[in-house]
């Protein structure tokens, strides 16, 4: 099985320091989410494992080979950095035609992967006249063509309608079922923990998180469980007593983005009580009911909070952007982001 083995890997551009002393391994087998704010250096590594950069010092290997030292390099890697690289006077079918061939991979796995990638219709069109949306599923086909046991994708959802970020999500499932190594950078977090099961986290081209997926949230988003209940001042003091913190969901302050939608703790619009809606911090579901229930307390809704991974994320980059404005010298070995995290979900 082939992994991407990064080393020790740092590229300067300049007095810029894409890529600093970069150590991870992708694992076949799995779909590794690339994170990191702009600029943190995702793009910089993949095209240094691609061999279109050279590194200023450190190793980028795929199955323990330099992309360079690769024959026919599309059997062994197919990625896709750029959807505007395929020429615009070229049809689709003969783009994928000719990277075939310069691969000498047989002429039907272009209509394979046209098919593939939804294009059988629109293959006889130059890409010209394509959308980014089509010229990213063309981006995408092209990485599929020589059947490739490494899968590099640069934000591959970019410009794709709702059907094809499904189609998207169920193909990087599918490749890693298959055994292959899937590294796939983006900015879009409910993305990303839809296909995702590791995660490799940049900032300032520095290692920052190289963990699985549910760890990562885990470690970072405490569990939380929703209440509500018509008499919250009981509730508050039997969770007290057991050592919980509960705490009405209105006073959970704003953009916590946990409780759009609720009735925020107030009455339903047509003055019926709703009761009120609390928050348990740190605490699992099944504790919670069994505790009310034992109680006699009416509770009208229960329910785990899932921690997101757009929250896990923002506490990781938040620290470090935090960090980096206190103190940018006196600890030189921590990473920080680059910038202020912000949310970058669509
Ligand atoms: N060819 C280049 N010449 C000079 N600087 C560069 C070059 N390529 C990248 N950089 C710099 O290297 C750093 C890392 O850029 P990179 O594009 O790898 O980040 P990224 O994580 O992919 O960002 P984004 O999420 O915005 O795509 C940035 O500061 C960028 O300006």
């Amino acid at each position: 099985m082939t992994s991407i083995d990064v080393q020790a890997l740092t590229k300067e551009y300049g007095t810029t320091r894409a890529v600093d002393r970069l150590t991870f391994r992708v694992e076949p087998g799995r779909v590794t989410g690339f994170l990191g704010p702009n600029g943190a250096g995702k793009s910089t590594t993949m095209r240094l494992v691609l061999g279109l950069d050279r590194p200023t010092s450190g190793t980028a290997t795929l199955g323990g080979r330099a992309y360079a030292a690769l024959e026919e390099p599309l059997r062994h890697v197919g990625a896709l950095l750029d959807a505007q690289a395929a020429h615009g006077s070229r049809t689709a079918r003969n783009h994928l035609r000719v990277l075939a061939a310069s691969n000498r991979l047989p002429g039907h796995r272009v209509d394979e992967v046209l098919t593939e990638a939804g294009l059988a219709s629109v293959a006889h069109r130059r890409v010209g006249t394509y959308s980014l949306g089509m010229r990213q599923r063309l981006g995408i086909a092209a990485a599929l063509l020589g059947d490739p046991p490494v899968v590099l994708l640069d934000e591959p959802s970019n410009g794709l309608d709702p059907e094809g970020i499904i189609w998207i999500r169920g193909l990087l499932r599918r490749l890693a079922r298959e055994g292959r190594t899937v590294l796939v950078s983006s900015h879009l977090m409910s993305e990303t923990a839809s296909f995702a099961d590791h995660l490799v986290v940049l900032g300032r081209g520095r290692l920052l998180a190289d963990t699985a997926m549910r760890e990562f949230i885990h470690a970072r988003v405490d569990p939380r469980v929703l209440v509500r209940t018509t008499d919250g001042a009981a509730l508050h003091d039997l969770l007290a007593r057991h050592g919980y913190d509960a705490v009405k969901a209105e006073d959970e302050g704003e953009g916590d983005g946990e409780l759009e939608g609720g009735s925020g703790g107030g009455e339903e619009s047509g003055g019926q009580s709703a009761g009120e809606r609390w928050i348990v911090h740190h605490a699992r579901v099944e504790d919670i009911g069994r505790l009310t229930s034992g109680a006699g307390l009416t509770v009208l809704e229960l329910a785990a909070e899932e921690a997101t991974l757009e929250q896990a994320y923002l506490d990781l980059t938040a620290t470090e952007a935090e960090f980096a404005a206190q103190s940018p010298t006196q600890r030189p070995t921590q990473p920080s982001a680059q910038f202020p995290a912000q949310s970058q979900e669509a």
